[in-house]
């Protein structure tokens, strides 16, 4: 179902961070081309750190879409995992947040990043996108579309909500147990997926597995090859090897300043980050257990 449709469910709950505020200095308010549908990219991940590959996924997407579909990009979002999600290498969400900042507004003209998933308990993937969509379409109102003949108002476009993603992020779609059947349905079926092939992640047959969303599926093929990881990242830091050039030069430089990804950083608690996080956010919910998080509104 495209985004366009309103669905009759009950609008969702969402439990915002502590002063937490939508960023949307960079969102483009208006369409520019009235054809168009008005699309969103959201980028989620681990980012720790933030490398130039996550910041080339956008700019990859953003060809691809100009060239094959009738969408236009109006905005960009970075959206950094919770510290819940306790993958190996995660560093801390303040730093991670401020890392993807620094790349954001140094050295892009549109890119943001949303520390909401970062500042709070774990987020599913597709709880993250009705986030978005709540704070684009039912906050804001979506996007403003230009009357194309005198006198005729302004109307407005709902803005559809797409992950970007690397393809082995597709690839674990598959995997049994990391994701659930209806969650899959939501971000494949509702939202959709703009794919950036990666190195070492089987796409094809990854997107084999999920034929049925096969529509809502945009493969991008890297024309220039590049799998800079960000463990890769933290194994260079860790042996003491340079990796400016790698990511942005005010992410280096952020890196050096407060002595990150010196030692092996938080151990792993599972294999399944996602997994282990939901599990863990399960007992948090338990009667007793308190949480500083806001109720989400507009
Ligand atoms: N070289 C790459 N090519 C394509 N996609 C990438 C690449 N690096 C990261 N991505 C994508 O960026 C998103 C965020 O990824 P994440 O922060 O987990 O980066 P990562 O480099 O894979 O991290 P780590 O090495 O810590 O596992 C994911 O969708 C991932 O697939
Ligand atoms: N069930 C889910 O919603 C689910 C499962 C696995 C990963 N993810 C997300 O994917 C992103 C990247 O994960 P990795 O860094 O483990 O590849 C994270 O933002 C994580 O929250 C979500």
């Amino acid at each position: 179902m495209s985004s366009e449709t309103t669905t009759s469910s009950p609008p969702p709950q969402f439990s915002n961070p502590p002063n937490y505020q939508f960023p949307a200095h960079r969102l483009s308010h208006v369409l520019r081309n009235p054809d168009k549908q008005p699309v969103v990219l959201v980028a989620c991940g681990s980012f720790s750190p933030i490398t130039y590959l996550h910041l080339r996924m956008f700019e990859m997407a953003k060809d691809y879409v100009r060239q094959n579909t009738d969408f236009e990009i109006v905005g960009g979002y970075l959206s950094p995992v919770s510290d819940q999600y306790k993958k190996p290498g995660l560093l801390n969400a303040h730093h991670r947040v401020n890392m993807c900042n620094l790349a954001a507004e140094q050295t892009s003209q549109w890119l943001m990043v949303d520390p909401w998933e970062a500042f709070q308990s774990y987020q599913r993937t597709a709880v993250v996108l009705d986030h978005f969509e709540h704070e684009i379409n039912t906050c804001l109102g979506g996007i403003a579309v230009p009357s194309t003949s005198p006198g005729e108002p302004e109307t407005r476009r709902p803005a559809r909500i797409m992950l970007l993603a690397g393809s082995d992020l597709i690839a674990t779609m598959s995997e049994p147990g990391v994701w659930s059947e209806p969650d899959l349905d939501h971000i494949l079926g509702r939202y959709g997926v703009l794919i950036i092939e990666r190195a070492g992640a089987d796409v094809d047959q990854a997107v084999d597995t999920l034929a049925r969303w096969r529509h809502n599926i945009h493969l991008i093929h890297q024309l220039v090859q590049n799998d800079v990881s960000s463990t890769k990242v933290r194994l260079f830091l860790r042996r003491g090897l340079s990796v400016r050039y790698l990511l942005p030069a005010p992410v280096v430089d952020y890196i050096e300043q407060h002595g990150l990804y010196m030692d092996d950083g938080p151990s792993p608690h599972s294999a399944a980050g996602a997994v282990q996080a939901e599990r863990e956010k399960g007992k948090e919910k338990e009667p007793g257990a308190s949480s500083s998080a806001a109720a989400g509104g507009c």
